[in-house]
């Protein structure tokens, strides 16, 4: 297969030479540090101005710093039982993790990840990492192959580099610390070569950790999509990508994400992943493990009114999911009926929200969905997986007669969701958020089905200010490192206020982002676009943050 370069991304331009390798030139500053500033022409006969203006950088670097970005997430339906094989139906949320990546001068033999968000840095010598063990011929991965499962002399083979990872740190953290840079390096390694430019890769993130909104694949996906655009194994993203070529370029970045995730997780079922890979929401099922998921995406997924509470209570994915495989080791037939239920009320869910009548401001259908999600509750309760902190939201709510509450992700800990019920005043919303508030929970203001993976690429946005006369605001590692809390991230990454934040609704809740009844999610989406170019449109008067359309 041609490689081809990272795409007809504003002022970037790709040339694919005979032989199917790529070099790019981005703003006139060539991949190998030669400049020009004449006028060329594209393929398609649009004449493109080569600009000098990222000449300011000194340091000659091989790509210029591009940033990638992808999606947290809510699962509505279907968690656990997802990693047995069941249904699940989840959707894109607009919280968000943000991955810089500078490549160093080529003097630089080394690759840094600085994850401030957990306090973790650290740098090794590219030269000294076991490229010989990855690349042997019996061992050796490349970016078309589907890795179902870590090989453990690889596993073996990278534990020498996690040894020194945060020794100073307390045995906790350092385990979160070496579980990060374990799944780095295993990609990197499979991924990369010896001949990989030196870099960093600078991460941050909107998305509260470990609260069951899939912040580990929001960085698995951005670490995948990150090396691989490195790589030059993506063509685009850009406007006019064929379709199939386009999904073929989501499903690569996933395959490695899920590489990513097993690492973190050890069995992840990919629902994250694949949610924080393609956005909006999806209809995910693994029956075999050893095959690619089926992935349907829910075109039709409805604007629900939907309220999210973080318990503030930390949990760990694995444990919530070793506890149940435990149960199901020690109960067979039980908890496999149990799960068989789970999957009977996706199932039931998927087929009401794509009735023909289904509508979100009929009182009748929400509460048919909301039955759904107490039932689904109760489920995961008997599988031990809920938690008082998230007990005492539905207590809450219940009390109040104000909706329907499940918990969300992996639960023992982390947080819920509850369907608002039409019509409730407004002064029992308040009195549950302060509630709430009192207690310590917070709420979070977002919407469902968001964008899934994007690159602004090189990392300059054009605002329509006067910077953009200059070549845009240039978003490099200390500003990114400065900018203060999620605010201040969101606005250097032009999404201030955060994507659909402030319409979510009188409770100021999460909601579903659609065009009423009949649009759903995916109402705002271009036909035939995989890769859209404008995917944030509204906020950016360039197109420079791309993503993947989710159409199937
Ligand atoms: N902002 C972040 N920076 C660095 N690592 C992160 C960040 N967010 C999440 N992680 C990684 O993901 C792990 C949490 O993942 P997980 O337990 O699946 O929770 P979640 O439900 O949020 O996905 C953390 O222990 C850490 O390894
Ligand atoms: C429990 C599970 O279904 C979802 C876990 O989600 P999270 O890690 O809590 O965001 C596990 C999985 O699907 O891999």
């Amino acid at each position: 297969m041609a490689q081809y370069g990272v795409g007809r991304l504003p002022d970037a331009q790709v040339h694919v030479n005979g032989h199917g390798t790529a070099a790019a030139s981005v703003n006139g500053a060539s991949t190998n540090g030669i400049t020009n500033g004449s006028s060329t022409t594209n393929g398609n006969g649009i004449k493109l101005t080569i600009r000098k203006k990222l000449d300011r950088k000194k340091s000659s670097p091989m790509l210029p710093t591009f940033m990638v970005s992808a999606p947290g997430k809510v699962i509505v339906f279907g968690e656990h039982a997802v990693v047995h094989g069941k249904a699940a139906i989840a959707a894109a949320i607009s919280l968000r993790s943000y991955l810089l990546v500078t490549t160093l001068s080529k003097s630089r033999r080394t690759v840094t990840l600085r994850f401030p968000d957990i306090d973790f840095n650290h740098t090794w010598n590219i030269d000294e990492l076991p490229w010989s063990t990855f690349s042997h011929p019996s061992k050796k991965k490349y970016y078309y192959d589907l890795v179902t499962s870590l090989d453990p002399e690889l596993v073996a083979a990278i534990q020498p580099y996690l040894a020194d990872v945060s020794g100073d740190k307390p045995s906790e953290i350092r385990k979160v610390h070496q579980n990060s840079a374990g799944s780095f390096l295993y990609m990197f390694l499979s991924l990369g070569s010896q001949s990989f430019p030196g870099c960093q890769y600078t991460l941050r993130s909107t998305i509260p950790i470990g609260a069951g909104l899939g912040s580990s694949a929001t960085i698995a996906v951005c670490m995948s999509a990150a090396l691989l655009l490195q790589l030059r194994t993506l063509s685009g993203p850009h406007p006019d990508q064929p379709a199939d070529e386009a999904r073929l370029q989501v499903e690569r970045i996933n395959r490695w994400a899920l590489v990513y995730e097993m690492f973190i997780h050890g069995n992840p079922s990919g629902v994250d992943n694949t949610v924080a890979t393609q956005g909006k929401a999806v209809l995910f099922q693994r029956t075999d493990y050893s095959r690619p998921p089926s992935v349907r995406p829910l075109y039709e997924f409805p604007e629900l009114p939907l309220l999210l509470v973080d318990t503030r209570t930390p949990k760990s994915t694995a444990h919530e999911v070793a506890k149940v495989e435990r149960l199901r080791h020690a109960h067979p037939k039980l908890v496999g009926s149990i799960l068989d239920a789970v999957d009977k009320v996706t199932e039931s869910a998927r087929d009401l929200i794509e009735e023909r009548s289904f509508d979100t401001g009929d009182e009748e259908c929400l509460r048919r969905v909301g039955e759904l999600m107490t039932i689904n509750h109760g489920l995961l309760v008997s599988l031990g997986v809920s938690h008082p902190r998230l007990e005492r939201v539905r207590e809450l709510v219940d009390h109040e007669g104000i909706g329907w509450t499940k918990l969300t992700g992996a639960g023992g800990g982390g947080c819920s969701i509850t369907l608002l019920r039409p019509g409730v005043p407004r002064e029992k919303l308040d009195r549950l958020e302060e509630r709430l508030e009192e207690e310590g929970y917070q709420k979070f203001e977002t919407t469902l089905g968001g964008d899934g993976v994007g690159v602004l690429w090189p990392a300059v946005l054009k605002n329509g200010m006067d910077e953009d006369e200059e070549g845009g605001m240039e978003i490099d590692l200390e500003n990114f490192l400065n900018a203060e809390g999620n605010e201040g991230v969101e606005r250097l990454v032009g999404v201030h206020g955060g994507w659909g934040r402030g319409k979510g609704g009188s409770f100021g809740g999460l909601r579903v982002r659609g065009e009423g009844k009949g649009k759903g999610v995916m109402g705002k989406r271009r036909a035939g676009l995989v890769w859209s170019s404008l995917v944030w449109s509204g906020l950016f008067t360039g197109p420079e943050w791309v993503g993947p359309d989710a159409k199937g």
